[in-house]
């Protein structure tokens, strides 16, 4: 079976159905493109046909490119990469060129056969850039279908013609948010916004009915008549000069120049508005092969498309054991984040048994789910049976009998080994040996907490960040006696509520808050040094990081950051390195500068919450020194304090596999994306040049940043992590 199939009708409509076989998803690769040519070519040679449906067998129409596509030309292109990126992506815009010129005569622009698209669901990336090609896209009015250009969150951007249609279409303001921030929309949104041109109950019906009823006029795009003027303006107008110096001064603000991705696009846009169609397609294509060559979109490519999805499907899981799916989970504390595992699970149709130490509390945690489907109701993303039947499945509870039947356990009670131990022991009263018990602790070892269980083997991590409902990792944590079952249980219940899991061993913080933690108290060390904070803040923006580590303070809150600094002084004794880092996270305690939830921390905000700028109060407590040290000193500090941690993990076992390091950091703590993740950014910068800077960092700050042995010796070895590491199936 073919993935795009033709079936001529006799009313000379000839279907093109796009259905991957096996997958749920329609994705894009090289073969299917040349499958989908010559059907265009046959339907369009043919005098029978009058016109064309492309559409989907799948209730999505497509999800994109695959983008191991592009790693597998690079890779058998040898010597001239480049190249055969750029010819490939031109035969792209020839074969989407032929679906919009359709057969007309190039003079009259007459006679051509009409195409429309047919989207039952979501349209991702190449998925919108062929029916952006097509004549009229319609939209089967599907609330959960999804809209849009997302490649710019993988480091790339749209190279099938998407960027260039689109800023003709609607111009370039218009068009930005769907290419520089990959926005997606529902198909009534996507319609108001001129992404697509109806919604219908019965998509397939209205495009036959227009498709035989088009007339010449209608098949010609507005950028191939006389006259065509860019909506809004193109560069060398006024107007449409300001739109781009405002929208390369949006780039640069948001981006701070690291993503070459989000440049490059601006370039091919601007470059592209000044020249004919034909000519703006090539200019695309230059620029989305320079992108794909820059090792910045590789590595984005490498962790959030292709390593990302291989953990989601089970890269890591344990050989040779059974499908471990969910069936009825336990949840055990309804607080904050107990409330948002049991919504997540609700949301993936698993029984959910919530228990708290009160009714009272347990209900309040199953109301975070009703309100939060109620909201999904009046936004029309899910029906209010849908919302019914999702809270139907939470039972409230204090009944620990209630667990009954449960074959996963999660418990999200206070930080608190004792607590910790009387629920474990509860919960092994009524459960049967086949139930897995999960602790979503941030701060308290895996093993330790076994303990208290009848079977250490059934015992095991499962770590959620906060806010459960929209981080997308799930770090699952190996106790030393942790089994296999437990693991793929982990494993596939992740998958079941649609979340990207790593596997780590048991260490203190695990990986995502041993590597997040040094890098706030390296920004709060500095502010005990004099450094500016908006100079630790700018620089930590500067390269690629979502937060300044004072906003992250003040987002996770000074005294959580104090509570864990002196568990953690407790466990360390004399071996403590901290100090610098409590004296000012003990005065912001102290001030009850809580951070956002107290209204005031690092920064100031006012009463609706909202942040204003950096606290004039911490600022008169830890003035700014006469002398500032230099940005990429600041950079560096605060970069290298979380790649050593990532890469000392991995040195110790507790990272297993490189892909996860990268991934889990980029999901876990946002950190910055553009560089693939730290142990990506440091194959990027190399491990001699990384050396060297960690030599120069311990000299003048001290033992923290000592070059770790592994890191060394790739260094002197000339290696890289993705080289010494290789994971299988990572060679894109
Ligand atoms: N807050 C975070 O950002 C975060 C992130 C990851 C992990 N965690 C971990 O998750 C766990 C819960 O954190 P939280 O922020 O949701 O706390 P929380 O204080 O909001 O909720 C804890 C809940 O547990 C209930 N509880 C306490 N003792 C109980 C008992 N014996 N039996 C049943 N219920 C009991 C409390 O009534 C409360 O509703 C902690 O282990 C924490 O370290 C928290």
């Amino acid at each position: 079976m073919s993935d795009f199939t033709m079936e001529k009708g006799a009313d000379g409509v000839a279907v093109i159905t796009w259905d991957v076989p096996g997958k749920s998803m329609n994705v894009m690769t090289r073969e299917s493109m040349v499958v989908l040519n010559g059907l265009v070519d046959d339907a369009l040679a043919d005098e029978a046909v009058k016109g064309i449906i492309i559409t989907s067998g799948k209730d999505s129409f497509a999800g994109g490119m695959d983008l191991n596509t592009l790693g597998s030309i690079r890779a058998e292109a040898g010597d001239e990469p480049a190249q055969a990126l750029f010819d490939f992506t031109m035969n792209g815009h020839h074969m989407l060129r032929k679906i919009e010129r359709a057969g007309m005569d190039p003079k009259t622009l007459k006679g051509g056969k009409p195409i429309a698209a047919v989207l039952p669901g979501t349209a991702l990336g190449i998925g919108l850039e062929v029916p952006l090609a097509c004549h009229r896209i319609f939209a089967a009015d599907n609330p959960k279908a999804k809209i849009g250009l997302p490649e710019i969150l993988v480091g790339i951007f749209p190279g099938a013609g998407g960027t260039t249609r689109l800023v003709r279409k609607m111009g370039a303001m218009a068009a930005s948010p769907f290419l520089l921030e990959g926005k997606l929309s529902d198909p009534h949104k996507a319609k108001a916004a001129g992404l697509i041109d109806e919604v219908s109950d019965d998509p397939m019906a209205a495009a036959r009915d227009w498709v035989l009823n088009a007339k010449d006029a209608d098949l010609v795009k507005p950028w191939d008549q006389k006259g065509y003027k860019m909506p809004g303006g193109a560069p060398y107008h006024p107007a449409g000069f300001m739109t781009f110096v405002g929208a390369s001064a949006m780039v640069n603000g948001k981006t701070k120049g690291v993503y070459p991705a989000a440049k490059a696009l601006l370039s091919a846009v601007y470059e592209g508005a000044m020249v004919p169609f034909d000519t703006a397609l090539q200019i695309e294509a230059r620029w989305f092969t320079n992108v794909l060559m820059n090792p910045s979109s590789s590595a984005m490519i490498r962790s959030l498309f292709i390593n990302k999805e291989a953990l989601e499907k089970g890269a890591v899981r344990p050989d040779g054991v059974a499908d471990q799916k969910v069936q009825k989970v336990g949840v055990l504390g309804a607080g904050m984040m107990g409330a948002g595992i049991a919504l997540v699970s609700a949301q993936a149709g698993i029984d959910v048994v919530l228990l708290d130490r009160d009714q009272a509390a347990a209900d309040k945690g199953k109301a975070y789910s009703e309100a939060h489907f109620a909201k999904g109701v009046s936004r029309k993303k899910i029906t209010e049976e849908q919302a019914a039947q999702m809270l139907g499945r939470i039972e409230a509870t204090t009944d620990y009998a209630a667990l009954k039947g449960c074959d996963l356990i999660i418990e999200a009670v206070f930080e608190d080994p004792k607590i910790k131990a009387e629920v474990t022991k509860a919960v092994d009263a009524v459960t049967d040996d086949t139930c897995i018990f999960a602790t979503n602790t941030s701060t308290l070892p895996i093993t330790e907490l076994a303990k208290a269980s009848k079977d250490a083997d059934r015992f095991i991590g499962i770590h959620f960040f906060s806010p459960v409902e929209k981080m997308l990792l799930v770090e699952i944590i190996k106790g030393k006696e942790t089994g296999d079952r437990a693991v793929a249980k982990a494993l596939d219940y992740v998958r079941q509520i649609r979340k990207t899991p790593i596997v780590v061993n048991d260490a203190r913080f695990f990986y995502a808050n041993r590597c997040i933690i040094p890098y706030i108290n390296e920004g709060i060390r500095m502010v005990a040094e004099g450094v500016s904070p908006a100079l630790i803040e700018n620089a930590a923006k500067m390269v690629g990081m979502p937060l300044g580590p004072l906003q992250l303070v003040d987002e996770t809150s000074v005294d959580l950051g104090a509570k864990i600094a002196r568990a953690t002084k407790a466990a360390m004794g004399d071996a403590y390195p901290d100090g610098a880092v409590d004296e000012v996270i003990f005065w912001m305690e102290a001030q009850g500068r809580l951070g956002r939830k107290t209204k005031a921390g690092f920064y100031d905000y006012d009463d609706k919450g909202k942040r204003q700028g950096l606290s004039d109060a911490v600022k008169a407590q830890y003035p700014a020194a006469e002398d500032q040290p230099d940005l990429h000193e600041v950079q560096n500090r605060l970069l290298f304090a979380q790649v050593l941690e990532a890469v000392r993990a991995l040195e110790e076992g507790v990272l297993m596999d490189i892909r996860e390091g990268d991934v889990g950091a980029i999901l876990g703590w946002g950190f910055a994306p553009w560089s693939g993740g730290p142990l990506s950014w440091l194959d990027m910068v190399g491990a001699a040049w990384a050396a060297e800077q960690c030599d120069a960092l311990e000299a003048k700050f001290g033992a923290r940043f000592a070059c770790p042995k592994l890191l060394r010796e790739m260094a002197q070895k000339d290696q890289t992590f993705y080289g010494r590491f290789a994971p299988q199936a990572t060679a894109a």
